[in-house]
């Protein structure tokens, strides 16, 4: 049974304070916040004040995907802000292991998130120093896009990496994700399931959260 976590970039930003509720009264155990920059990918999304808002409404821990550049600059704040959970890009990192350490010396989890078109094995080294690493399964920037089919390739194989480590590490697959695809995505070996259109775009999100748990 995957872990579910609702991506707030899909929620009704005139309505937050309901759809938190929601949140609060579903079977999600994590919130997915997407902090875009509008230079690592091209759209910009929202930032510190939402954060320090939201935690303020929900015990449920925060999973912050950075999607920015230079993410060192602002790992401090996203632990003020809240953060439970800090992940950066591969892509985005030029000292990828510092930031990592960086991270979980504010007591934080650190996970690393690779764009659809970065293989598994840039991820060898670092894995025993990681909680998760999450692998884009749409090109990241925007939510309701449709899931590339290749990425199931990639979860099989990181399974089998992790595994034939011995380690602990969660597998969270972001993008594209619905009732249709879950369980085949879970079958694969994620245990954790990002859900921003799927959950918030439906009438009842709370039963949708529900069948995606059922996976
Ligand atoms: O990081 C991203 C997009 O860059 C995702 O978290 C999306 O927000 C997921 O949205 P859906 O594909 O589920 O609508």
């Amino acid at each position: 049974m995957a872990i579910i976590a609702p991506s707030l970039l899909a929620a009704d930003f005139l309505n937050l304070s309901k759809d938190i509720e929601l949140f609060n009264n579903s079977e999600a155990e994590w919130l997915h916040l997407d902090i875009m920059d509008g230079r690592f990918v091209p759209n910009i999304s929202y930032g510190f004040p939402v954060l320090e808002k939201i935690r303020k409404a929900t015990d449920k821990v925060f999973d912050v995907h950075l999607m920015i550049e230079e993410p060192e600059k602002y790992t401090e704040w996203f632990k003020a802000a809240g953060a439970d959970i800090l992940t950066v890009h591969y892509e985005a990192c030029r000292h990828l292991h510092r930031n990592i350490q960086q991270i979980k010396s504010l007591g934080m989890k650190a996970g690393v998130a690779l764009n659809p078109h970065t293989p598994i094995n840039v991820l060898y080294e670092i894995l025993p120093d990681v909680d998760m690493v999450l692998l884009m399964s749409v090109n990241p920037g925007f939510g309701g896009q449709s899931f590339i089919p290749n990425t199931i390739n990639k979860i099989k194989k990181l399974r089998t990496l992790i595994d034939e480590m011995g380690l602990k590490v969660e597998i969270e697959i972001d993008g594209g994700i619905s009732a249709k695809n879950a369980k085949e995505i879970v079958d694969a070996g994620a245990t954790v399931l990002v859900a921003g259109s799927a959950v918030f775009g439906a009438p009842d999100p709370v039963a949708v959260i529900k069948e995606l748990k059922s996976f």
